[in-house]
């Protein structure tokens, strides 16, 4: 797929808020022209004071002045509140993206990405929350003010127009020149910055270990490292920022000058009177002001767009295939045929799956075992419908798996991996899932699991809160509650990796029992190396 450049992804963004802008900028061009009833309303009361009189029409031309501030500010005040709508529903936007994105990504684009680390991209959310207002408020208000400013000065004099756009092309080359290097810059210190936290992040997790071999400042040295590359490409990113500060340096002494020697000549030659050049004077201070607030801004763009290629990077990801319109009946059990099915990982030449055929009959209880490596843990996440086949066919009830409906077929899967798979959260809510579970049965599985004694123990009962990684709760518990977690459905294609490995040998033979009781409709699937599962399986397949 074409990379999207950021700023494609940018126009992207102010697409949706079209409406918003275009109120945004109605005000920025009604504040331009109210912002010029300053230097008018200053030139007419300089002529008025040069007469000698203190009319009322001083009086008036002073309100009028005032209010203009007061009228500007107003508007200035709509501006923000439509720039801080847009940015609470960026905010709002990005969470819900990145919530439905994530347990969609499929899997193989996640091979060699730690997701936590993935999702620390969406702090650059809050970057394009904080750079909008500038680029939408304070960049269009100081063009609109460079834009009336000029053409305040072109009605003084037609010269001023020529000098006008002359330095306008100035200012556009300056900025075509410098900002995709800019950007680049922007994008290599951005990368340097994210390894930094995922190194801190690793740090964190494995902290214990590094506790106690802390005297090897391995974990320093490593840091110190990636801070040397971060700050390497952000001074090469400073450069670039440091060649368009000059530049518009030397644009504002170019604008200084051109303005007040024109303007100089022209009262030198009275086609000004002195009121005019007053007005002129300060007319070219907001012009000024103006440029040197898009510098500013300038800096703000780079983060943004360096922020849209960081989120970028997220959401374009492939997300799981929704392949057909099959449904699986729930609590169907299910049947599996797998005929010479390949399987290989991307940068893994060898096949670990090759030519494999197998037949799985509904409720079956189907035991996996071998050597380590020979692919036990692969062949169950085929048959999950996570890791798609390289070639071959794959049949669930005699349908090809692409024909179904990705959300139904996996609602009639329970899985147990063994990575820990407790997230923070209360007992029941690691349990069900917020998946609506019968109540008795609910009691039938926590009691048959025997987590019943431990979650009458804890203070809140099935709402106690658990941490992430379940590190407070024994691990035998955390075990359990996951195997709790893949029947609670009572799915019809039960999958489970080593599930009882953390508990204890005596509790083991009561939930293999549970397990496999033929009362169960479910197809049972395990990779497990305990006799027993063998003695209660109806097949054993040796990989
Ligand atoms: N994500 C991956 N990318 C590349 N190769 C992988 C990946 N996951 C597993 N492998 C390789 O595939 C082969 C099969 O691994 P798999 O985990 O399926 O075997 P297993 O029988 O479950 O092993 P174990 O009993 O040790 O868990 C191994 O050689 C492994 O190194």
């Amino acid at each position: 797929m074409a990379k999207i450049s950021p700023l494609s992804r940018f126009w992207g963004l102010l697409k949706i808020y079209k409406p918003e802008i275009r109120q945004i900028y109605f005000y920025g061009v009604l504040i331009g022209l109210v912002n010029l009833s300053l230097p008018l309303g200053i030139q007419a009361i300089i002529s008025y004071l040069q007469t000698g009189e203190l009319s009322s029409s001083w009086v008036i031309l002073v309100g009028i002045v005032l209010m203009g501030i007061a009228v500007s500010g107003t508007f200035q005040v709509m501006q923000l509140r439509i720039v801080e709508n847009i940015q609470q529903n960026i905010f709002a936007r990005s969470s819900m993206e990145f919530a439905f994105r994530l347990p969609r990504i499929n899997v193989q684009q996640l091979d060699k990405i730690h997701a936590p680390e993935l999702v620390n991209r969406f702090f650059d959310t809050l970057t394009i929350q904080k750079g909008l207002p500038k680029i939408l408020i304070d960049f269009s208000l100081a063009s609109f003010q460079i834009i009336f400013g000029m053409l305040l000065l072109a009605i003084y004099s037609p010269y001023f127009i020529v000098l006008g756009l002359f330095l306008l092309l100035v200012l556009w080359l300056m900025v075509k020149f410098t900002g995709p290097q800019g950007l680049k810059t922007s994008i290599s210190e951005s990368k340097y910055k994210y390894q930094l936290v995922h190194w801190l992040e690793e740090l964190g997790r494995t902290q214990r270990s590094f506790k106690v071999s802390s005297k090897t400042n391995f974990h320093l040295r490593k840091a110190d490292d990636i801070t040397l590359d971060y700050l390497k490409h952000r001074e090469s990113h400073f450069k670039v920022l440091l060649l368009q500060f000059k530049s518009f340096v030397s644009f504002k002494v170019l604008i200084a000058a051109g303005l007040l020697i024109l303007g100089g000549i022209l009262v030198y030659q009275q086609q000004l009177n002195i009121g005019q050049f007053v007005a002129a004077e300060i007319v070219i201070i907001l012009i000024i002001n103006s440029v040197e607030k898009l510098l500013r801004v300038l800096d703000s763009i780079y983060d943004v767009l360096t922020a849209f290629d960081k989120i970028g990077f997220v959401t374009d990801m492939n997300l799981d295939q929704n392949g057909g319109k099959k449904t699986v009946t729930p609590e169907q059990a299910s049947t599996i045929a797998l005929t010479k099915v390949n399987f290989s990982y991307p940068d893994n030449k060898g096949k670990v799956l090759k030519d494999l055929t197998l037949s799985i009959p509904s409720q079956s209880r189907v035991i996996f075992r071998g050597k380590s490596g020979g692919g036990k843990s692969t062949l169950l996440q085929v048959i999950a419908g996570i890791l798609p086949v390289s070639s071959g066919d794959i049949l669930l009830n005699g349908v090809p798996y692409h024909n179904y409906d990705k959300e139904s077929f996996n609602s009639n899967v329970g899985l147990v991996f063994e990575s820990n798979q407790i997230f923070e959260g209360t007992i029941k809510e690691n349990i069900t899932l917020g998946r609506e579970v019968d109540e008795n049965y609910f009691k039938e599985i926590l009691d048959a699991l025997e987590i019943s004694d431990y979650i009458g123990q804890q203070a809140d009962g099935v709402e106690t809160l658990m941490d992430s990684g379940g590190r407070r709760t024994p691990r035998s518990i955390g075990q359990k509650i996951l195997i709790a977690r893949a029947i609670c459905h009572q799915p019809g294609l039960l999958l489970l990796e080593n599930p009882l490995q953390n508990i204890p040998k005596e509790e083991t033979h009561a939930i293999i029992d549970y397990l496999t009781d033929p009362k169960h409709n479910w197809t049972l699937v395990v990779i497990a190396d305990d006799d027993y599962w063998v003695e209660k399986s109806t097949q054993v397949i040796t990989l």
